[in-house]
């Protein structure tokens, strides 16, 4: 049988229509592996497709975790075209939120690292809950593998030009204060109010007219989303000539070990 991955659905809860819901369901982390990408990009085409939806809300239904980002059995021990298969799911995942023509609202109702954290500022607006014990961020330095350009030009989209380069080079995870701060994350709630504050922001959001914001959003991304589409092959191939390497195999082995040591 298969595994329902996540959620959609249209609410017209409060008089606010035509936005959907997506909480990503697969326990015990939500780490995105092929399924739930897989199960997420289809979801998004089919809510795009249809008129009466105009922004999403994506979130979680897993305890203190939003998502903790990419799914790092699906690149440690793979055959290269597994890893291929796996990257090319990555990349349609990014494209298809960050050209996404909905109002996209992040509901970060957990920890939010590295792939997690990518998914969070593909969307228009972050709410985070305001708990010191979850962070966000790109921490892919501190596994010992390299974030590729188009995580690092979403974030220097996010958060500026000095701030990447200590966030990235660093590998830093933030608490959700300090992501307020430097802009990771536009706003703070307690943990109960982040899905029903996500929904007051999306009311303000849909009061823009669609055409108007859409192509504003258009200007501002089409650029960073071309200079993927361009080069999708080539960051397929180096992607799978990187994670293939012994000593990055290595690397994430030691790091899933710390990863099972911790819990223990
Ligand atoms: C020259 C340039 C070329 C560039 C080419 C590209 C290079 C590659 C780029 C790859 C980019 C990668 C992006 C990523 O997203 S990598 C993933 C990074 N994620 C993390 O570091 C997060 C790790 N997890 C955690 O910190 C915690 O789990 C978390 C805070 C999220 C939750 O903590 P909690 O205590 O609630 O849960 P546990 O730690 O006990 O975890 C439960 C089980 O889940 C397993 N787990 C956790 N995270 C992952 C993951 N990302 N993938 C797979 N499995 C994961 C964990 O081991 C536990 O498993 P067990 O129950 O079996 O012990």
């Amino acid at each position: 049988a298969t595994k329902m991955a996540l959620r959609a659905g249209l609410r017209s809860k409060r008089g606010l229509t035509g936005v959907a819901v997506m909480r990503m369901q697969s326990p015990p982390v939500n780490s995105l592996n092929l399924e739930l990408l897989t199960d997420i990009c289809i979801a998004l085409e089919k809510l795009e497709m249809d008129k009466s939806c105009r922004g999403l809300i994506i979130t979680s239904n897993q305890p203190k975790v939003f998502s903790a980002g990419l799914d790092i059995l699906e690149m440690y021990g793979k055959s290269p075209e597994h890893c291929g298969e796996f990257w090319k799911a990555v990349q349609e995942m990014w494209l298809k939120f960050y050209g996404s023509n909905l109002v996209t609202i992040a509901a970060i109702n957990g920890s939010s690292p590295a792939g997690g954290c990518l998914m969070a500022m593909t969307c228009d607006y972050r709410i985070m809950a305001d708990n010191p014990r979850y962070s966000i961020g790109l921490n892919e330095t501190q596994l010992g593998i390299v974030a590729p350009f188009w995580f690092k030009d979403t974030l220097m989209n996010t958060v500026g030009h000095r701030t990447t380069e200590m966030a990235l080079e660093l590998g830093l995870l933030y608490s959700p204060a300090e992501a307020l701060k430097i802009g990771m994350v536009d706003q703070l709630v307690p943990e109960d109010q982040v899905l029903t504050t996500a929904t007051e922001a999306m009311t303000k959001w849909l009061a823009i007219p669609d055409h108007a914001r859409q192509i504003t959003k258009s200007m501002i991304r089409k650029p960073t989303i071309d200079k993927l589409m361009s080069n999708r092959e080539d960051d397929v191939k180096n992607f799978v000539k990187f994670i293939s390497k012994d000593s990055i195999q290595k690397s994430l082995g030691v790091y899933l070990e710390m990863l099972k040591k911790r819990k223990a």
